[in-house]
């Protein structure tokens, strides 16, 4: 890490605000974040608000680097962007997408606790039908046991699947998973990679055919960068649900990738009812230029979270700080 900037200089020009969703997004309904501007830009700290300290510390990492470092060399100066279509009824896939310009590639999430692979089928049916070009991924999240996934990813592949993203839990189920669908559907690590002790284990044990890899979670662009080079493994960029200053730091990890084979989850954006950049970090016809971002005073404290909220956060980053 860095030579950490003083706490005190953070903990000023700190801003927590609360983005209302457009759709319910991982049971998360308004997304609370904290962003800062330090010397070399806006950094975003955001860790969901059940991560433990010693995951989030990762986090501000991540946002501190924004924000004092800056982010690394570009290679590119546009990623393709994928949709994002949260667990919602078939009936609301048309207006789901049409938040998003221009899809080439959509991600659908499945296995939502509460529903069945019918209601899986229909909704990824759904985007097939108003999108018979496009690249269609689906994201488990982990919500299947072996058994359940096999059947399930044998099922989805009807409608045509780039990848599915962590079917199970485990690096052992991923292995079992990816073992008995023998190549006919690409097995991708997200948990595996960002939650992981070891975020290379996966690709170690042959557990997946690509990594998913979040500039947040992983604790910075460049750590990112690391664990992708030495793993090895083609890599997808995606977000946390960010903010568009949390979405610039995943763009600047999509432009420093060497290669960068697969649209990127970055178009997170399109699903919030309110962000803090003016324009926001969308996809515009199927991607993004890659630009840094500038909070706008106006829209921070249009979006300000209420006082406790804010204290709450405050405290988080001092014990986070502390970590570092
Ligand atoms: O990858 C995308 O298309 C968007 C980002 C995305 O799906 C996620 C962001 C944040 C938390 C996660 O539940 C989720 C994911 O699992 O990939
Ligand atoms: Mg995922």
């Amino acid at each position: 890490m860095f030579s950490l900037p003083p706490l005190d200089e953070v903990l000023a020009g700190a801003h927590v605000v609360s983005l209302p969703m457009r759709v319910k997004f991982r049971g998360v309904q308004a997304r609370e974040v904290m962003v800062f501007k330090g010397p070399a830009g806006w950094g975003e700290f955001g860790p969901f608000l059940e991560y433990d300290d010693d995951e989030s510390a990762k986090w501000l990492a991540s946002a501190l680097e924004a924000g004092w470092l800056g982010q690394p060399a570009r290679v590119r100066d546009w990623v393709p962007v994928n949709a994002t279509v949260p667990a919602v009824a078939p009936a609301q896939v048309p207006a789901v997408l049409a938040a998003f310009d221009a899809v080439h590639t959509v991600k659908i999430k499945v296995a939502e606790a509460g529903q069945s692979l019918s209601e899986d089928a229909a909704r990824v049916g759904a985007v097939r039908h108003l999108l018979p070009e496009a690249k269609i991924r689906v994201d488990a999240n982990g919500g299947w046991d072996v058994e359940q996934a096999v059947s399930a990813l044998r099922m989805l592949s009807v409608f045509g699947l780039e990848y599915a993203e962590q079917p199970v839990a485990s690096i052992a189920e991923l292995a079992a998973v990816r073992v008995a669908l023998r190549g006919t559907v690409l097995i991708a690590a997200d948990e595996s990679v960002r939650k992981a002790t070891d975020p290379l284990a996966v690709a170690r044990a042959g557990a997946a055919d690509l990594l998913v890899v979040k500039a947040a979670p992983l604790g910075g662009v460049r750590r990112a960068l690391e664990i992708v080079a030495e793993a090895g493994l083609p890599a997808v960029v995606s977000s946390a649900l960010d903010s568009s200053v949390g979405i610039s730091a995943g763009l600047a990890l999509a432009a420093a990738l060497p290669e960068l084979p697969y649209a990127c989850g970055l178009g997170t954006v399109s699903l919030m009812a309110a962000d803090i950049a003016d324009p926001s970090l969308v996809a515009v016809a199927g991607g993004m230029e890659v630009r840094e971002v500038v909070a706008d005073p106006g829209l921070l404290a249009q979006c300000a979270a209420p006082a406790d909220r804010r204290e709450w956060w405050l405290q988080r980053l001092r014990r986070c700080y502390a970590l570092l």
